[in-house]
């Protein structure tokens, strides 16, 4: 096994992949394990909380005004907009969580990555794709999660396109292969542990999309 350094274990891990990847999974698997390592930074958001979600906690709540104040001082690492709300993790959510002494993990989509990428280097964030093994692995994973309605699972699988699309550009640090649980999980803990000599997985082909999916060109 590779050794623990202390400086790679402190650089920010920026996962994503397509939703119904397995990133979640990967994820809860890797809290349940080490409870007190790795930390979420917590999001601000103009949506208005839902019962029970206490601020500072699920999201740091705030106005419209506020957010875009934010985004003028530069507060953002990245920002995102869905159906009139914005999100957005700032610099500041990061150094909480290393300032407890925890790896800080950033779960977020394609747009996200793009900005972080090319605004802030300082970061010196690891960049990680969990991929599927296959379109119809991930088809059938977001079907079989029985979260999504017919309409999602087409709108995340078009999303899915774009973020195979960006890591076939060879942008990541690191690909995960969701194939196996156990086998992947164990590649991902080396990784997140900050563990040295940790190999990528080879991005998949992934060409069958047009099975699945018709993308505009
Ligand atoms: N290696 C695996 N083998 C089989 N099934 C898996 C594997 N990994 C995850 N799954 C299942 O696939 C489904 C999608 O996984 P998950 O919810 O973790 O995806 P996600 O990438 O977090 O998606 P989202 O971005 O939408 O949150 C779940 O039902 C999960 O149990």
């Amino acid at each position: 096994m590779g050794m623990t350094t202390v400086s790679e274990f402190s650089r920010p891990l920026v996962m994503s992949g397509p939703s119904g990847t397995g990133k979640s999974t990967l994820l809860k698997r890797l809290f349940e394990e080490f409870p007190d390592k790795f930390g979420f930074s917590v999001s601000h958001t103009t949506r208005a909380p839902r019962s029970g979600e206490e601020d500072g906690k699920a999201y740091h709540f705030v106005t419209k005004e506020k957010f875009e104040d934010l985004i003028g001082e530069k507060a953002f690492l990245e920002t995102a907009k869905f159906s009139s709300n914005y999100y957005g993790t700032s610099v500041q959510a990061v150094k909480d969580v290393s300032q407890q002494g925890r790896r800080c993990i950033l779960d977020i989509e394609l747009q996200g990555v793009k900005q972080i990428k090319a605004s802030h280097s300082e970061l010196g964030a690891v960049y990680v794709f969990v991929s599927p093994p296959s379109w119809s692995t991930l088809a059938s994973r977001l079907t079989g999660r029985g979260t999504e309605t017919d309409a999602s699972v087409k709108a995340r699988l078009e999303a899915a396109y774009h973020e195979i699309q960006y890591a076939k550009e060879k942008n990541h640090d690191y690909v995960i292969v969701n194939d196996d649980l156990d086998r992947a999980y164990a590649v991902f803990k080396q990784l997140a542990l900050g563990e040295e000599g940790v190999k990528s997985d080879e991005l998949p082909p992934l060409d069958d999309h047009a099975d699945y999916i018709q993308i505009q060109k």
